[in-house]
């Protein structure tokens, strides 16, 4: 996050998005066609039961087709995500002037603030963000409560230990769906997991007096592995589903369905997986009567890792290599300048590859 982050937030915040009508910098209303998404029916977010004996056969198909799943019987305590709900409450209602203290700043990628991609959009997001990354939440935390901050810590530090470890589930469970072995599976680069870069972004969506003219958070792909989300039943998060047999490209609502987590399929999993798996555009939109919450729990891998197609799944019958490996922050990089072309910029051409092969 540059400079522009802070500078951003003092626009961005006046107060505290208590508008009576849409100001011009947040009206997305001239340049962005806000197609409504279907109603749920038929076409809808696959619910995949972790205990589900056809499990590995359902995550397949969730994300080659998908890209995004619900997850039920996860694991993860409701008292525990109840705690953590009110925790990110109780750091949004905080006045603006005291969020601020712990904005983002030049060179710093935790804090209070706005996301990467808003610099590529000409209008603000209504959104407010606040990023978690290593310890210094405890010392955003000591700022903004001083009287009693290891409330909000504690159960950060509880949702960690519990969204981590299924984190690596979902990721075994995918490696194993695109046929990799055990053995395989344990010397892949998601081994190690003290060096995994472990980022949670808590999300504040306001209720806003006219929510087709904004923006909650504009479409975008994640660039990690899977992103797991909570959120606090608030619909607003949708999906655009690719052109099918069903019909057209179309945004999708994701359900609310209690005791769920949201899975979506990331960039590094499709490069991964050489295209199987689809990296889900994704959106958030605004509710006029209710405030938004939600919580991404970004699952990448080791930050000097470079990921690009497994070997595992390249061979004389199942073909080659789409793209050249990239390091996550190379492509939050390429991603910063290039946008939606990113992946595009990392194809390898096949008839070059096949020339050096050749050679
Ligand atoms: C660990 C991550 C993942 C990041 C970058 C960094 C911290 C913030 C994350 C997001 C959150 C909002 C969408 C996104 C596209 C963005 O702009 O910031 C994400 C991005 C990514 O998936 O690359
Ligand atoms: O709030 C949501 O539902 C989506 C958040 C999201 O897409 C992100 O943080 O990358
Ligand atoms: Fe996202």
């Amino acid at each position: 996050m540059s400079s522009q982050a802070s500078v951003d937030l003092k626009i961005h915040h006046p107060q505290n998005f208590r508008f009576n009508s849409i100001p011009d910098s947040h009206d997305w209303s001239d340049l962005y066609d806000h197609p409504s998404a279907q109603p749920i029916g038929l076409d809808s977010v696959p619910v995949i039961d972790l205990n589900d004996p056809n499990l590995i056969y359902k995550i397949r198909k969730a994300c080659a087709e998908w890209g995004v799943f619900l997850i039920r019987n996860h694991g993860i305590e409701p008292e525990l995500l109840n705690r953590f709900g009110s925790q990110i409450h109780r750091l949004f209602a905080l006045p603006v002037e005291v969020k601020l203290k712990v904005a983002k700043t030049e060179g710093t990628d935790s804090g209070y603030g706005g996301v990467p991609i808003s610099q590529l959009f000409p209008k603000f997001m209504w959104y407010e963000g606040f990023a978690i990354t290593t310890a210094s939440s405890v010392d955003h935390a000591q700022i903004l409560w001083p009287d009693d901050y290891s409330s909000f810590c504690e159960v950060i530090e509880e949702y960690k230990k519990a969204i981590i470890p299924l984190g690596y589930r979902l990721m075994h469970l995918m490696l194993l769906s695109l046929g990799l072995t055990e053995e395989e599976i344990d010397n892949s680069l998601i081994g190690d997991s003290t060096k995994i870069k472990n980022a949670i972004h808590l999300n504040s969506y306001p209720a806003c007096p006219d929510p087709d003219r904004v923006v909650g958070l504009a479409p975008h792909t994640d660039t990690g592995f899977v992103t797991i989300l909570y959120h606090n039943g608030v619909s607003g998060l949708q999906v655009l589903r690719r052109k099918d047999d069903i019909g057209p490209a179309r945004w999708v609502t994701v359900p609310v369905v209690p005791n769920t987590f949201v899975v979506n399929i990331c960039d590094l999993m499709h490069v991964l997986s050489n295209g199987t798996f689809h990296n889900v555009v994704h959106r958030s939109m605004v509710s006029k009567t209710n405030q938004r919450l939600s919580a991404a729990y970004f699952f990448g891998p080791q930050v000097d890792v470079k990921v690009g197609p497994l070997s595992e799944l390249m061979g004389p019958e199942q073909g080659l290599p789409l793209y050249r490996p990239v390091t996550w922050l190379e492509l939050q990089k390429l991603k910063s300048t290039l946008h939606d072309k990113a992946l595009q910029s990392m194809k390898i051409d096949g008839k070059i590859e096949e020339l050096r092969k050749g050679a």
